[in-house]
């Protein structure tokens, strides 16, 4: 049994849907990316994508691209010290599954079976590598498999031929991108969103979470009807952001903190 399968079970049984943060890790410094972790789960996330800063960040809008330079300029954080994270927020006591988030690149560089050598050990549960479609992840899904660790794909409103299909690989749950383009706060969402996310729900029987553009209560109470998770991204990271003079002053760290924790269990309702 996997984590993330665990911890949807419960939440079905409960009659709720997982909120699954995403932050970028080592934005502003490693450390405090523990405490930020540590907040999260206390504030009411599920589950949590770790965010590997990448110098590409393709498919992300400028507030994560924003943490990303931050993290690689400040740190210059390796995609070890990242997984590394996870290891300390494990051993800080925190309980919730995570989600590796990676473009593939760093993957590569690092070497796949390594990779998972040290996936494996460190207590991640999932992983989403957003540049890898299914025609070319026929390797790294099997190492993800003996390895325990769910690979969970994206499917997006533009790729409706290709939902069942990468449905029928799927682990862990179903990414629904909400929105076409980079992430980053939206007020409105792809007008076929609705009758999208029934197709997913048609589509498999594992969990499918929405994600992209989500920054209030009412998108995500707008979205629990339909999903069994939402992520929310851009909004977490800009709330960090805007707390780091607070996270890099000893004095107010808990004061930064505790702005981040509000946002997030504001989002919980
Ligand atoms: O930031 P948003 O709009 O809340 O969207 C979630 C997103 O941040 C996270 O899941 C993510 C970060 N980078 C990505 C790149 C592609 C797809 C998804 C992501």
């Amino acid at each position: 049994m996997n984590l993330i399968d665990t911890a949807f079970a419960r939440l079905k049984s409960e009659g709720k849907t997982a909120l699954i943060p995403f932050l970028t890790m080592g934005d502003p410094d490693l450390a405090t990316s523990v405490m930020i972790i540590q907040t999260l789960e206390k504030s009411g996330a599920d589950m949590i994508e770790l965010g590997v800063p990448y110098s590409d960040p393709l498919a992300d809008g400028p507030v994560i691209q924003r943490a990303s330079e931050r993290a690689l300029l400040n740190n210059n954080i390796s995609l070890r010290d990242c997984i590394e994270i996870a290891e300390q927020a494990r051993e800080a006591g925190v309980q919730i599954p995570f989600i590796l988030f990676t473009y593939y690149n760093p993957v590569f560089q690092f070497g796949l079976e390594a990779f998972f050598e040290l996936v494996k050990s460190k207590g991640i549960s999932g992983l989403i590598i957003p540049d890898l479609p299914i025609e070319e992840d026929e390797e790294v899904r099997q190492l993800a498999e003996a390895a325990n660790v769910h690979l969970i794909p994206l499917v997006a409103p533009t790729s409706k031929d290709r939902v069942t299909r990468i449905s029928r690989k799927a682990k862990g749950f179903v990414y629904c991108v909400s929105s076409l383009g980079v992430t980053g706060v939206r007020a409105d969402f792809h007008t076929g969103i609705d009758e999208f996310l029934g197709l997913v729900r048609e589509a498999t029987d594992l969990p499918i979470a929405v994600g992209f553009g989500i920054s209030s209560r009412e998108q995500v109470a707008r979205f629990e009807k339909q999903c069994d998770g939402v992520i929310v991204g851009s909004a977490i990271v800009r709330q960090i952001e805007e707390a780091i003079p607070l996270l890099n002053d000893a004095s107010r760290r808990e004061e930064g903190l505790k702005q981040i924790g509000d946002f997030v269990a504001s989002l919980k309702g």
